[in-house]
């Protein structure tokens, strides 16, 4: 049973179980993909990674829903990646390939990965032009951005206390993360807010602090990145289990 809040401009979308979360995403995702192909004629999506969407690709990827969506009309972007090889277990790449993209038989045409063997800057400045090729005369903006958030309320890979929380461009970035000693390739806030939709998946007890300092907090994009998630023209949407919203007043 889905409890909708009221008069919010995110739309929270919380649901008893993971499971419910992950089929109402999927429905959304289903009705998104619908409504893009008819007025563009085709689909476009920067993917989350990390580890809770690898549940909602596998059910994308399920008889329930594959029939469901005309997947040859659908392009993959990832709204950020690691600096790791594509066949390392922490690559966004494997896991939404896995999970997503090889179970449904998507051609490599349609996908369009991070280029980790380049250098970090390098990486993040050919995955701007080939964004920017991608939509060529149309106007650049993703059809949806799925994204999830850290138990330090990071999304995609805009970290706390980074540089590229201030970056006003839209492309991609490399960004270090000093807490994880590691560089990373993300897709700028003012590029990820051109998206026609936006929808954070977050569910477990764990998120519960995080969701709360994002949308309940006073406005701190150094502390809590997410905040800087607000379409300029399009839905944001927040799917949420009861445990990750806990903190919420609804
Ligand atoms: O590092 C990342 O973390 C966030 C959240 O991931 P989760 O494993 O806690 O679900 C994710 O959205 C991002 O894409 C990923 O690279």
């Amino acid at each position: 049973m889905e409890k909708t809040a009221r008069n919010s401009a995110p739309q929270l979308h919380v649901f008893a179980t993971v499971e419910e979360v992950l089929y109402g995403l999927a429905d959304l995702f289903v009705a998104l993909a619908e409504r893009a192909t008819a007025a563009r004629g085709r689909f476009s999506v920067a993917l989350s990674g990390g580890g809770s969407p690898k549940k909602l690709y596998e059910l994308l990827a399920s008889p329930a829903y594959r029939e469901r969506v005309r997947w040859e009309q659908v392009y993959f972007f990832f709204g950020d990646e690691r600096n790791v090889p594509a066949t390392d277990p922490q690559s966004n790449f494997l896991m939404a390939t896995q999970a997503l993209l090889a179970p449904l038989g998507i051609a490599p045409t349609q996908v369009f990965a991070v280029h980790t063997s380049l250098p970090p800057a390098k990486a993040a400045e050919e995955y701007t032009q080939t964004i920017t090729d991608f939509f060529g005369e149309a106007e650049l903006r993703f059809d949806l951005v799925l994204l999830g958030l850290g138990d330090n309320s990071h999304t995609a890979s805009l970290f706390p206390h980074t540089a590229v929380l201030h970056d006003a461009t839209v492309g991609a970035r490399e960004v270090f993360v000093p807490e994880l000693d590691a560089h990373r390739i993300t897709l700028t806030a003012p590029l990820l807010n051109l998206a026609h939709a936006v929808a954070f998946l977050v569910y477990g007890a764990d998120k519960a602090a995080a969701v709360r300092h994002v949308l309940r907090d006073a406005r701190d994009v150094e502390e809590f990145p997410a905040q800087l998630i607000a379409p300029s023209d399009g839905e944001l949407h927040w799917f949420l289990d009861e445990a990750a919203a806990v903190h919420l007043t609804l």
